[in-house]
């Protein structure tokens, strides 16, 4: 019998969390089955030419979790591995990521099952321009406002922005995030994310009585999240022992020069691999080393009933969503390993696109000490108000950020049908 254990669905990870924190709050079976389903689930399909001449299909998705809060929000991850229930457990996420640090949305999530990295730029912008096209009834300002995830970024959202705005006939900048400046975007909102992760490593580290500049960290995923996270902790002196993408791990137990890191980074095509000042471990080895802080910044899962019992490192930060899957939670709670939850580890990015989304309805453009003043207020209430219910109730940080998000969602849900079941009185 294969002793293999079988990777853990992350939408399974999402409920079994939900349900923990639905039973603290006791929430009514009707509303917990409401909040756990989308709301909207679409599959389109599109062909694209491709730069040879032929002719080739896709597939993507857009998955609406919850507008109780206000539009969805959530971003567009192009990957060979995307499909509808990764994108169901990314859109409830997001909606929880909201509720958690306050901001004024609901949740959703896309994806089409590609693989950017063989695609050229021409191609992704077709991709991108046909789902939209696919999708343009779905998208608005006030409806559902995309953003980067992984394999997305600034390119893909201002084409994004671009044909949205085509289709209506007029320029809507507010219909997508993480645009260029050129674009409507924001200043702050490439880097927001790996600055928000830091700031929560900061106020972890804190907790645990580790000075920063005494601290080691390993990060495993060097794209748009890990770079940032680390690239703000090593400015606060934090020691990088580890980094890692999807070619090589490596290991410097003096430290990684992360600006020089980054500088190899963007001459050799966007990977690490083959940086010099280190020694190649295996990547799953990064997650193992004795640190004090593990940084997973890549994708779902990777922490699993498998590992979890050998993860030596003191605090998790969940910069990536979903990194420690559910059958890990009670292994590394019993061993005193400190985990920040996703939904409140990586909010920067989804803070600094609400700023974003502000500026671009209300014409204005903000100063980047102003958008990072107001990021680091709102992840540090966050974390505050996640450890104080963890105390009260006496749960991980996760449960008590599921607790949270729960009971605001649920509280605006039911005032919502309440309104909806109310006889309809005519006014004279
Ligand atoms: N971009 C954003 O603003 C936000 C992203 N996230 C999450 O952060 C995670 C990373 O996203 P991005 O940095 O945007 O994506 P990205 O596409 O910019 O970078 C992903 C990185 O992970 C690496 N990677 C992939 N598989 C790996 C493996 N097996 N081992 C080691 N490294 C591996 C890639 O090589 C790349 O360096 C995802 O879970 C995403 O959902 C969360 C919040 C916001
Ligand atoms: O910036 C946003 O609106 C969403 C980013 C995102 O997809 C996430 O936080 O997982």
């Amino acid at each position: 019998m294969s002793t293999e254990i079988i990777k853990q669905n992350p939408f399974q990870s999402m409920i079994d969390r939900f349900n923990i924190a639905a039973d603290i709050l006791n929430l009514d079976e009707s509303i917990k089955q409401k909040l756990q389903r989308p709301e909207k689930q679409i599959v389109v399909n599109f062909s694209i030419t491709l730069d040879n001449g032929t002719e080739k299909n896709f597939e993507g998705y857009r998955v609406i979790h919850n507008t109780a809060l206000g539009p969805s929000k959530g971003g567009i991850r192009y990957d060979t591995a995307v499909n509808l229930d990764e994108v169901k457990a990314l859109a409830a996420w997001m909606t929880w990521k909201s509720a958690v640090t306050g901001i004024p949305f609901g949740g959703a999530k896309g994806g089409i099952i590609c693989d950017p990295r063989t695609l050229s730029k021409t191609e992704l912008e077709r991709i991108t321009r046909a789902y939209t096209k696919a999708l343009a009834d779905i998208f608005g300002p006030e409806k559902d406002v995309p953003a980067p995830d992984m394999g997305t970024g600034p390119d893909e959202m201002g084409w994004l922005m671009d044909e949205f705005s085509l289709v209506h006939g007029k320029t809507i900048h507010a219909v997508v995030t993480g645009k260029h400046l050129h674009s409507g975007g924001s200043l702050g909102r490439v880097e927001a994310t790996g600055r928000g992760v830091s700031i929560i490593t900061l106020l972890a580290l804190e907790k645990l009585k580790i000075r920063p500049a005494k601290s080691t960290a390993a990060i495993q995923g060097f794209g748009n999240v890990g770079l940032h996270s680390a690239l703000f902790l090593y400015e606060k002196g934090v020691k990088i022992v580890a980094v890692s993408d999807v070619s090589e791990a490596f290991y410097n137990p003096d430290g990684i020069n992360i600006p020089e890191l980054i500088l190899y980074y963007n001459l050799n095509n966007k990977t690490i691999k083959g940086y010099p000042n280190s020694v190649a471990i295996k990547h799953e080895d990064l997650l193992l080393l004795d640190v004090d802080v593990l940084i997973p910044a890549a994708k779902e899962d990777v922490i699993t009933q498998k590992n979890a019992k050998d993860i030596r490192a003191k605090i998790i930060i969940e910069a990536a969503n979903g990194p420690v899957s559910s059958d890990a939670d009670k292994i590394l709670h019993e061993n005193s390993v400190l985990v920040v939850p996703d939904i409140l580890a990586n909010a920067g990015g989804v803070t600094v696109s609400y700023f974003e989304w502000l500026q671009n309805s209300l014409l204005e453009s903000w100063r980047i000490h102003q958008i990072n003043k107001r990021l680091e207020d709102i992840l540090e209430k966050g974390f505050e108000t996640v450890f104080r219910v963890a105390a009260k109730h006496d749960v991980t940080p996760r449960i008590a950020a599921y607790i949270i998000a729960l009971k605001k969602v649920a509280e605006t849900q039911s005032v919502k049908e309440v309104a909806l079941e109310a006889p309809q009185f005519k006014q004279n």
